[in-house]
């Protein structure tokens, strides 16, 4: 028994340890020596002087940089004030230096948006955009603030204190009733004896209140990041670039290809619809419940290679691509499409039937090159099974075969024997109408799946 009252206080260490949720992160880091390289200047003769130098020459090379900095504002109110009542230090901003540190390559990103989120947060990304440099030399301080965000998606700052020789300044950060003190002087000397110089960071989000106490004797030397939540992944073609191979990847070799295909007169002569699947995986939630957002919204500014000189070369033909989740169940022959994630819930008939019925579901029948429409005997049971069914269906021409691949999921549950929770996944796929021979933008007499839209 002695020993369970041992445990039990280690027990709850480490349960309050694996929980702590602090509205920051910090710690060191160890870099390279060119890390530390500083170029700066106004003119075209730049300076250069180590962040991680100690010698007197280092020192005075630390003064140097400390002229060359202006008086720091701060703000209030939106605008740029300067009170040294309120903040006393040194700044530069980020156009006149360079540091050899390229943070977006080093680790510390990651780091941070390891330390910094968790949830549904931690699946979104983060980038860390160069802010300002400050030098707090002896006397400089900075009374509580908040950082202003710069924008709706910026969400944090992240500060880098490089080992220049220094005394005081600790960061205090405030949080709901809450303070810590984050002595990067301190941190640094007790991490001296490591190989590497380190630096220390702290990471915190726009809501935390913070200040910086008065340097006591040396040279305290800031770098500061804002924090943003990246959008999504860049498209591969950026106007400026043009790309030769792969040829899939090439928007003009896709672009021509089309345009080949669509003037094509035996090519679905009286317009149609077009189904693509995606040849890139995206990041999608694979199990989508109620509530989470819409995956489908975002999907255009995220594609990638391929896919992206598709949407661009049908856009450029003034046609509409839209995602469409495609599902489809075997055993009944049935494939149907939905133009936004749906919760299936309970289903006591199959679940491309309940898609149908109950979701704004349209039944997919699949083309033939030459126009005919292939049936199978279980779309004709579904017919008959539903004789008044709503009777929406479109008629797809895959030109390109959706795979298993950017599926999501949307779970039910079907009453058999006994209650059991099943899974539907769904693939995303691009479908766009186009119009007849020589007017394929036009799609005014098309029922097709813009037509089929339940946003439209
Ligand atoms: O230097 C620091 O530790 C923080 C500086 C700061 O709060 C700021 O620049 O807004
Ligand atoms: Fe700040």
């Amino acid at each position: 028994m002695s020993e369970l009252h041992n445990e039990a206080p280690l027990l709850q260490h480490l349960r309050s340890t694996l929980v702590e949720n602090t509205p920051f992160c910090s710690g060191t880091l160890g870099l390279q020596p060119r890390d530390f390289t500083l170029y700066y200047g106004k003119d075209k003769n730049a300076r250069q002087l180590s962040l991680s130098g100690t010698s007197t020459r280092d020192v005075e090379a630390l003064h140097e940089l400390e002229q060359a900095c202006e008086p720091a504002t701060f703000g209030r109110n939106a605008e740029a004030v300067l009170d040294e009542a309120y903040r006393k230090a040194g700044k530069m901003d980020s156009d006149n230096f360079l540091l050899g540190l390229d943070v977006a390559q080093s680790r510390l990103v990651d780091i941070v948006h390891a330390g910094l989120l968790a949830g549904e947060d931690g699946s979104k990304g983060i980038k860390a955009e160069l802010y300002k440099l400050n030098v707090y030399g002896k006397d400089a301080f900075f009374k509580p603030h908040k950082d202003t965000p710069r924008g709706t998606d910026m969400f944090g700052s992240l500060v880098l204190v490089f080992p220049t020789p220094h005394e005081g300044g600790a960061l205090l950060l405030r949080h709901d009733g809450n303070e810590w003190t984050f002595d990067a002087a301190k941190l640094l000397s007790a991490a001296a004896h490591y190989d590497l110089k380190r630096i220390a960071y702290i990471a915190f989000f726009s809501d935390v209140e913070h200040e910086v106490l008065p340097v006591t004797s040396g040279h305290r030397v800031t770098i500061t990041y804002n924090l943003y939540w990246a959008g999504p992944p860049a498209v591969a073609f950026p106007d400026e670039l043009s790309v030769i191979h792969p040829k899939h990847s090439n928007f003009a070799a896709v672009g021509e290809a089309l345009v080949e295909l669509l003037a094509d007169p035996t090519f679905l002569p009286e317009g149609g619809t077009l189904g693509f699947g995606l040849r890139h995986a995206y990041p999608f939630e694979k199990r989508w419940e109620y509530g989470m957002p819409n995956p489908l919204e975002k999907l255009s500014g995220w594609l990638k290679g391929s896919d992206a000189a598709l949407f661009r070369a049908l856009g450029a033909l003034s046609l509409d691509p839209n995602p469409w989740l495609i599902a489809r169940t075997e055993d009944y022959d049935i494939t149907v499409m939905t133009d936004r994630v749906v919760s299936i819930g309970y289903t006591e008939e199959n679940e491309c039937y309940s898609i149908l019925r109950y979701h704004n579901g349209v039944r997919v029948l699949e083309q033939n090159p030459d126009g005919t429409v292939k049936r199978s005997e279980c779309e004709d049971v579904y017919e008959s099974t539903y004789p008044d069914g709503d009777g929406k269906s479109v008629v797809v021409f895959w030109v390109t075969p959706y795979g298993k691949s950017n599926q999501i999921g949307s779970e039910y549950t079907a009453y058999g024997n006994e209650p059991s929770s099943a899974w539907m996944y769904m693939t995303v796929s691009l479908l766009v109408d186009v119009g007849p021979v020589g007017d394929r933008a036009n799609i005014s007499g098309i029922v097709g799946v813009t037509a089929m839209q339940s946003k439209k």
